[in-house]
């Protein structure tokens, strides 16, 4: 095949570089990974591979490991082995929620996360905030779906409730997933060259709008569920599915129980931060304190009520998830804080 067929093979899989590698050296998407090693993706096949040996060396920073999503460079044979990966255009992550503070890394080369929240009785603007402040300084771009609108009688106050909290300019889209001419909007997102995921909670429609982007029955969907009816998770597999419009997305479970990491910006707020750099004291805590320029934005009217209460929610929740890292980091060096050099233990201890 010649670079010309690969290198148009691989953009169909959202590959971004320029030059192949040299030095028999293939590129690869990953797709999946697994305990026993990773499931690529040439733009034709998918095939299994391990990792080289140096990222398999304790004390690597997990992040350099190869993620789903990554570029990589292999080299043929039994089985393949992944030896370098590309640089990334974003990176999705989390804190791990293991024995270790570490961050995960959910998905890397993502362009458009679609947050997928169903317009029934899952609609939680709160969460969507969660998952939106989860994207933040990612480098993807967020997108807001709204599914079932078909079923929504209260639509159009939903949709205004939340853009109004949203900040402005963030895309809201509902849709119903079901219908081809519906979802169709979303063609903007996935262009040639294009990668997107999608998240949401379990029954909010994930299946049932890739399948229909799909316009096929690719993904077992909660309407075949069977005995329970509950729509407990039946999709099992990741993948990057290539779509009829040029893009394409990428399957991941990793991501549907959303937990912020503690490091997340709360960008969302921006417009609360310019307000607090407004109270008369710095460390204003907008309660009852005099020259409060919060207290005065809710007076007014400026500020809504609502937006102010998930600001406060979303950051409550970031201490917590943050006070409970750092806990566990400490647990984990043997008592010891956690910019405490080994060497200065002695001394500092004295402090
Ligand atoms: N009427 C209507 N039904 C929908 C829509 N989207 C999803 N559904 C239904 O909602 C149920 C759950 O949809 P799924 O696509 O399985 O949800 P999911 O997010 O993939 O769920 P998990 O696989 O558990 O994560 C199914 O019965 C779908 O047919 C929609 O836009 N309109
Ligand atoms: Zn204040």
């Amino acid at each position: 095949m010649s670079d010309a067929e690969t290198i148009e093979r691989l953009r169909r899989i959202g590959w971004r570089g320029q030059a192949l590698p040299a030095g028999g050296r293939r590129l690869a998407r990953v797709v999946a990974q697994h305990r026993a090693g990773y499931e690529l993706n040439d733009g034709k096949h998918g095939f299994g591979a391990q990792p080289a040996g140096h990222f398999l060396k304790r004390g690597l920073d997990p992040a350099e490991r190869p993620a789903v999503g990554d570029f990589v460079e292999y080299e043929d044979g039994r089985p393949p082995h992944i030896l370098a990966v590309q640089p990334r255009r974003s990176v999705l992550s989390r804190a791990a929620a293991g024995e270790r503070y570490e961050r995960q890394t959910i998905a890397t080369n993502i362009d458009y996360v679609l947050v997928l929240t169903g317009l029934d009785g899952d609609f939680n603007p709160a969460r969507i905030e969660r998952y939106l402040s989860l994207i933040e300084g990612s480098g993807a771009q967020p997108v807001v779906l709204l599914s079932k609108l078909d079923l929504a009688a209260d639509a159009d106050a939903r949709l205004a409730e939340l853009r109004a909290r949203l900040p402005a300019g963030m895309p809201v889209h509902a849709i119903n997933g079901k219908d081809p001419a519906s979802v169709a909007v979303l063609a903007q997102y996935l262009q040639p060259g294009d990668s997107a995921v999608l998240v949401g909670s379990s029954g909010a429609g994930k299946s049932t709008l890739t399948n229909t982007l799909l316009g096929e029955q690719r993904m077992a969907t909660g309407a075949v569920r069977g005995h329970d009816g509950r729509g407990r998770h039946t999709t099992t597999h990741r993948a990057l599915l290539p779509l009829p419009s040029g893009g394409c997305l990428i399957d991941t479970p990793g991501m549907r129980e959303l937990k912020l990491t503690g490091e997340e910006d709360l960008d969302l707020f921006a417009d609360i931060d310019a307000l607090a750099e407004r109270c008369r004291f710095a460390d204003c805590g907008h309660g009852s304190e005099p020259g409060c320029a919060v207290q005065a934005a809710l007076d007014s009217g400026e500020l809504s009520p609502e937006r102010w209460r998930s600001y406060l929610k979303l950051r409550d929740e970031r201490e917590e998830q943050a006070a409970t890292l750092e806990a566990k980091l400490r647990r984990q060096r043997g008592g010891r804080p956690l910019d405490r050099p080994h060497g200065h233990r002695h001394s500092r201890e004295r402090e």
